[in-house]
């Protein structure tokens, strides 16, 4: 049986560490602050964002929701970036995605300059984690990387296989492992026989976002599950693993909800401490 890796727990424990460094930018006269781009209605992208201004408030980051309209203008858009990246006051800036479909999601989300990047999805972070010069590093993959050293899981020399091949997840995630001497595979929509390569998987991470996709004919027995995917079937959120078929041949698993999730929103606001550090030189 596999033990459950508790999200929850863990993104409590981070977010005291974080709460610490606000406490210490606090005495120096720095109150981090980070600032979210809402555009359009979609009602999950409403609720987590909600979720990340909480969070944010919680250890002491002051947090503001920037509501536009579906229909804006991407001028606009890119506009208010360009004041938020002059305001010395902000230090993080997020554009919360997706955006409506009008909009050119890499043009709007690089020009966030990229010292305020706490998503880390600008290009120069994204080619920083590529040559291992990491600066802000996108907060779901750097939340799993940080779960497993909690875990003290060592994964020097393991097959590590991440299913996805987003900007967002698979691909930073890819690199992290990578940073973290693991030999890496990822599988995607074209690859051919995947079972094959998620059967070799010391440690598996599902990113694909279709629910239920990992099975247990998918898992070595023993192997480390991680599982990223947020779906809602039938108004509850499931992951990409079909937990309770692999849980049993896993040796850790990390449940959906409380297990990634948490973690992302824990890296937010360490990042968000991080680019206050950074852009005060401290
Ligand atoms: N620029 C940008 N950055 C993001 O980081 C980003 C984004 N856009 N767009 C949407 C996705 C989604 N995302 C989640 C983070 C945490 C939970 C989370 O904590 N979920 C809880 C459950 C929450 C519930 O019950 O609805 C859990 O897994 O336990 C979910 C979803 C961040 N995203």
């Amino acid at each position: 049986m596999g033990t459950i890796i508790d999200g929850a727990y863990w993104a409590g424990v981070s977010r005291q560490e974080t709460a610490q460094k606000v406490q210490a930018l606090k005495e120096k006269g720095i109150t981090p602050r980070l600032v979210v781009l809402l555009i359009g209605d979609h009602p999950a992208s409403a609720s987590y964002v909600r979720g990340k201004e909480k969070a944010a408030w919680s250890v002491g980051i002051e947090s503001e929701i920037m509501r536009f309209p579906a229909e804006t203008d991407e001028q606009v858009i890119l506009d208010t970036l360009d004041q938020l990246n002059q305001d010395p006051h902000v230090h993080g800036i997020l554009v919360q995605l997706p955006l409506p479909a009008h909009m050119n999601e890499q043009r709007v989300v690089s020009r966030v300059s990229f010292e305020k990047d706490v998503d880390g999805f600008h290009e120069r972070n994204v080619g920083a984690l590529s040559i291992g010069t990491n600066r802000m590093v996108p907060c779901t993959p750097l939340g799993v990387m940080e779960l497993l050293r909690y875990e003290k899981i060592d994964i020097t020399g393991m097959h590590a296989v991440v299913i996805g091949r987003s900007n967002i997840v698979g691909k930073p995630m890819a690199n992290l492992l990578l940073q973290a001497n693991a030999t890496v595979t990822i599988c995607h929509s074209r690859t051919k026989d995947m079972r094959t390569l998620t059967r070799q998987a010391d440690l598996l991470v599902a990113a694909v976002g279709i629910p239920r996709f990992v099975t247990a004919p998918d898992v070595k027995e023993g192997a480390v599950i991680i599982d990223v995917g947020i779906n809602r079937v039938d108004g509850k959120i499931c992951g990409d693993v079909d937990f309770s078929s692999v849980e049993p041949v896993a040796s850790r698993i990390t449940p959906v909800p409380k297990g990634v999730g948490p973690m992302t929103i824990a890296m937010l606001l360490a990042n968000t401490v991080r680019a206050s550090q950074i852009q005060h030189r401290v």
